[in-house]
Formats: structure tokens, sequence, C-alpha cells
């Protein structure tokens, strides 16, 4: 392994259920780095928005809600769900809900020692300047074969053609929308993982970032 240098920052996006947390937490662990994952920033604000019996097309309700996320708003298992993935895409559309969190994420991302990222705008929006950016994809049946199989593990009523119009929809959605669509930073190199296992995704994703730092 290569010295990390100081304030390494890693910007992982891709679509639904691409492998981005599953590479994220381990090239932390690596490099001895704090991860966030920012999908369940969206999923909070959505699952906020709704306990506060506010509807998902409230913009500013939602806003609200994303300037008040309580410090332990990742710990609650609820946002884990389809539901809850679908929920934060709406709520991710709105330009309002992207504005109140893009001062945390930065903040986060510039905290020494560095910090590894992932999402759908990191590499373009929140983290432009980041040292390394990987654009995580695999095939949509692939990726609806991998998450049925972690949500299957919780319901075993859960249906891959259910979980495969899901990730088109919001994939869709999330790549067409105006504010901060989920694309490839220019800077970014692709990884596609369709036929890597995990610890082969790892070490392609490792190879990708010491690359970028002997660079
Ligand atoms: N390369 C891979 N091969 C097989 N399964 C994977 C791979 N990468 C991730 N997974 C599994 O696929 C699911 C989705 O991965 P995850 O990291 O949560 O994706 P994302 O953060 O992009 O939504 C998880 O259950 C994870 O364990
Ligand atoms: N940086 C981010 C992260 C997530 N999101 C939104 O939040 C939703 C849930 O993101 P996620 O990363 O938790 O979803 P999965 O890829 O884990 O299924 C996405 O579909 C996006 O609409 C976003 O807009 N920007």
């Amino acid at each position: 392994m290569m010295r990390v240098p100081e304030g390494l920052v890693i910007a992982i996006d891709g679509p639904a259920a691409s492998g981005k947390g599953t590479l994220a937490r381990r090239l932390a662990a690596h490099y001895g780095l704090p991860w966030l994952d920012t999908g369940l920033l969206y999923r909070a604000v959505a699952h906020g928005v709704l306990r506060a019996g506010a509807s998902l097309d409230d913009e500013a309700a939602a806003a609200a809600v994303a300037r008040n996320l309580p410090a332990d708003f990742a710990d609650n298992p609820a946002l884990r769900t389809s539901e809850a993935g679908r929920a934060a895409s709406r709520v991710a559309a709105f330009p309002a809900v992207r504005a109140a969190l893009v001062d945390m994420q930065r903040a986060f991302a510039a905290r020494p020692p560095g910090a590894v990222l992932d999402g759908r705008d990191i590499g373009t929006v929140i983290c432009p300047d980041a040292r390394v950016k990987l654009f995580v994809t695999a095939a949509p049946e692939i990726r609806a074969g991998r998450r049925h199989q972690e949500l299957a593990a919780r319901d075993p009523d859960a249906s891959y053609e259910l979980v495969l119009a899901d990730i088109r929809k919001r994939d869709a959605d999330d790549a067409s929308r105006a504010t901060a669509p989920l694309k490839p930073a220019p800077d970014a190199v692709l990884l596609d993982t369709s036929d890597m296992d995990a610890d082969a995704a790892f070490a392609a994703a490792l190879a990708i970032v010491e690359q970028a730092l002997a660079t």
C-alpha cells in the first residue's frame, strides 16, 4: 500500500445496488478513513417526511426535515427497505433538499484524515476535486439479483421482479432529474462489476485507487 495522502477523498457513485456501499466500506477500512453513505441521508429525509405526516411531494417539508436530521439518522433499519429507497429518490429530486445536505457532506469530506463517500453526485457535485472517483456499475439484472438476495434474507416474500422494476425506475428517475443527476464525472474511472464477486470488485477498485495515487 502507498502512503495515504493527507486529506484523501474517494468518491464512489453509481446506480442502485451497484455495490457502492460494499466497496466504500472496504476501501474506508483499508485506508483508515471514515465513510459516509449519502444514500442514507435521502432515505432518512423521506422517512422523516412520512413520519411527520407530510407528503413526499412537499419540497418545503422535505427541506425542513433535511435541515434538521438527527445525528443518529443512519441507525434506523427501516431506511434499508425498497420503499425507503423509492421514497428517497422522490425527495432527492428537490433542489432545496439537496441544497440543505451539501454543507454537511462537504464538511465530512474536508475533515482530516480524508473520507470515502458514496452516492450519486459525489464526484460531480459534492466533491468535484476528489483525488479518486469511481463510477460503479453492473447490469440491472445482476444488481437486482444481489439486492433481492439481501432483502430476501429479511423478507422471504421479496420479489426479484419487483426489485428489478424498482431499480430500473429509480435509475431512470435519478439519471433524468434536473438537479445533480446520476452520471459519471468526466474524470471518474468506470468499474463494471457484473462479472466480479465482492472480493474481485474490491481488488479492482483498490487497483484503481492505487493507480490514481501513483499519478
Ligand atoms: N461484486 C459483488 N458481487 C456480489 N454481490 C455484491 C457485490 N457487491 C455488492 N454485493 C452485494 O449486493 C448488494 C448491494 O450492494 P451495496 O454495496 O449495498 O450496493 P449500493 O451501495 O450500490 O446500493 C449487497 O447485498 C452486497 O452485499
Ligand atoms: N448522493 C446521493 C445518494 C442518494 N441519492 C438518492 O437516494 C436514493 C437512495 O440511494 P441509495 O444509495 O441509498 O440507494 P441504493 O443504491 O443503495 O439502492 C437514490 O435512488 C437517489 O435518488 C441521491 O440523489 N444522491
